[in-house]
């Protein structure tokens, strides 16, 4: 199995079983995609602020409908029915639908895919998983990588800016490389934005001190003498 990222701004994301792990589901994809949820109960009264819940007990032989409705580009089988979550996942596969199958490990056939630990600060993302074999373990990894992430989002708007900066100023790509490489593995440039996000100031995507800090460190590498 590979990750792929996919885009999923303006899609709809149908979630079948709203208990704790239809939820979970629901507030992952609702970071970017329109949910509904469809359940015969709900564990929790809202999985999310911004997710559709409809009640309502649903039988394979409605399947067509709800995917009628709803347009989805991903749909999740997520309810504790294994012939329901077997239904749901032959509906989208013959319709070219991805989906979600949350009861299952192994064995998926191509568009059916898996939803890994995530570590996110913005744009940057980590996505950890384990060929389905031990979802804990995917879980225990994501907590690991976390606390390295703090400030990844800044990093990766600063290194844009000089890559940009230094393209137009045409600097050759191994001089640009070299720079962009310093830049990433500066440590008084990661304290820079440490101390920015502590100090919680905000408004412009990099904080000044960084920007100083990169400035100088891609002026050491660009004029070593
Ligand atoms: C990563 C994460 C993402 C998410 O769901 O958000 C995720 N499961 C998480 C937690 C978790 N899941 C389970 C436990 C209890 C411990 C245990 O049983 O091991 C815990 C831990 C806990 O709850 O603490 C039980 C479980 N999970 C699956 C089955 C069915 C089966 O294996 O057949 C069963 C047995 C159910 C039963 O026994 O009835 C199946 C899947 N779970 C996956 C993802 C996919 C494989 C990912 C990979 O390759 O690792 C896959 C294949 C399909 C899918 O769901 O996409 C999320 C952590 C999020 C985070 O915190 O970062
Ligand atoms: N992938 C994972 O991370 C993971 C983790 C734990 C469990 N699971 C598996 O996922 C499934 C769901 O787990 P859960 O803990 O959320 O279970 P749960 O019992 O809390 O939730 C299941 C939901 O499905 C709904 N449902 C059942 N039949 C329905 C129907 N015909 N129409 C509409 N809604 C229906 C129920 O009302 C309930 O809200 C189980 O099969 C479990 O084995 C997966």
């Amino acid at each position: 199995m590979l990750p792929l990222f996919h885009d999923f701004a303006g899609e709809t994301v149908l979630v079948f079983g709203g208990g704790r792990v239809g939820c979970r589901k629901a507030r992952f994809f609702a970071q970017e995609a329109t949910v509904i949820v469809v359940s015969a109960e709900f564990t929790r009264e809202l999985c999310a602020e911004s997710v559709s819940q409809i009640k309502a007990r649903v039988s394979p032989d409605d399947l067509s409908d709800w995917f009628d409705r709803a347009a989805p580009a991903l749909v999740v089988a997520a309810t504790d029915d294994g012939a329901l979550n077997e239904a749901i996942e032959t509906t989208a596969i013959k319709r070219g639908i991805l989906v979600n199958r949350a009861d299952k490990h192994g064995n998926r056939e191509i568009g059916s895919v898996v939803v890994p630990a995530t570590v996110r600060d913005g744009d940057v993302i980590a996505a950890v998983g384990t060929g389905g074999r031990s979802p804990a373990l995917s879980k225990y990894l994501r907590q690991q990588i976390e606390p390295i992430f703090g400030g990844a989002d800044e990093m990766a708007e600063l290194t844009a800016e000089i890559r940009e900066t230094l393209q137009e100023r045409d600097v050759p790509a191994k001089n640009r490389r070299e720079a962009v490489r310093a830049v990433i593995n500066s440590e008084a440039v990661w304290e820079a934005i440490e101390n920015r996000n502590n100090r919680e100031s905000g408004g412009d995507s990099v904080g000044i001190a960084a920007r100083n800090e990169a400035t100088r460190v891609v002026s050491d590498v660009l004029n070593p003498d």
